[in-house]
């Protein structure tokens, strides 16, 4: 697997974003350079998963321009991977299936790597039901490392955790 410092550069000019009437960003501006691990903080509704799901391509802006190095982005980014608040496993596939189904060659080793990366070698024959909330957590952030993104967008993957869990999974996607 690459490393995922090999990066993106993304640059956010004076974008907005409009639900019917509801104005939720305006006029925003954010250069983020390559191997950078930035954090965006705000209250409940202000529009952090928004901006994440424009970046990602996954909603288009109302104004405004998204460019991820150098390329306007236009719908959903194949380098990019998002981690959402909860794992969104598929039940009916064991964990390395999982892994494997987003993986960039769709090779069993890769998916394998990606679940070692996340501590979980020993689980890869597992249902998802049979894990923790922690540990599908790591199965959903071993998915995303098995595409080999250049980008990965983290939208509060690890709210629902126990705080002693959510250290330690802090600490993980630091090392990684
Ligand atoms: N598809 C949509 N259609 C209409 N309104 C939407 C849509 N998605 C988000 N919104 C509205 O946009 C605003 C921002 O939502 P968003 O989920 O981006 O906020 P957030 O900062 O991530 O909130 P939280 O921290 O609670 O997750 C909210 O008022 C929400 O109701």
């Amino acid at each position: 697997m690459k490393n995922i410092s090999n990066g993106m550069n993304l640059s956010i000019q004076n974008l907005s974003k409009r639900f019917g009437e509801v104005a939720v960003l305006h006029d925003i501006n954010l250069e983020i350079q390559k191997g950078e691990f930035i954090a965006i903080v705000g209250k409940s509704g202000c529009g952090k998963s928004t901006l994440l799901r424009l970046i990602a391509g996954l909603e288009q802006p109302s104004a405004g321009n998204l460019q991820a190095n150098g390329k306007e982005v236009k719908g959903y980014n194949e380098q990019t991977r998002v981690l959402f608040q909860e794992p969104r496993l598929l039940p009916w596939k064991k964990v390395i299936e999982n892994v494997r189904i987003c993986s960039v060659d769709k090779e069993e080793e890769t998916a394998f790597e990606a679940l070692q990366a996340v501590k979980l070698g020993d689980k890869h024959n597992k249902w998802p039901r049979v894990l923790s909330g922690g540990q599908k957590q790591r199965v959903s952030l071993a998915r995303a490392l098995a595409a080999d993104p250049n980008l990965l967008l983290l939208d509060e993957p690890l709210g629902a955790l126990d705080a002693l869990t959510r250290i330690e999974m802090q600490n993980l996607i630091e090392q990684l």
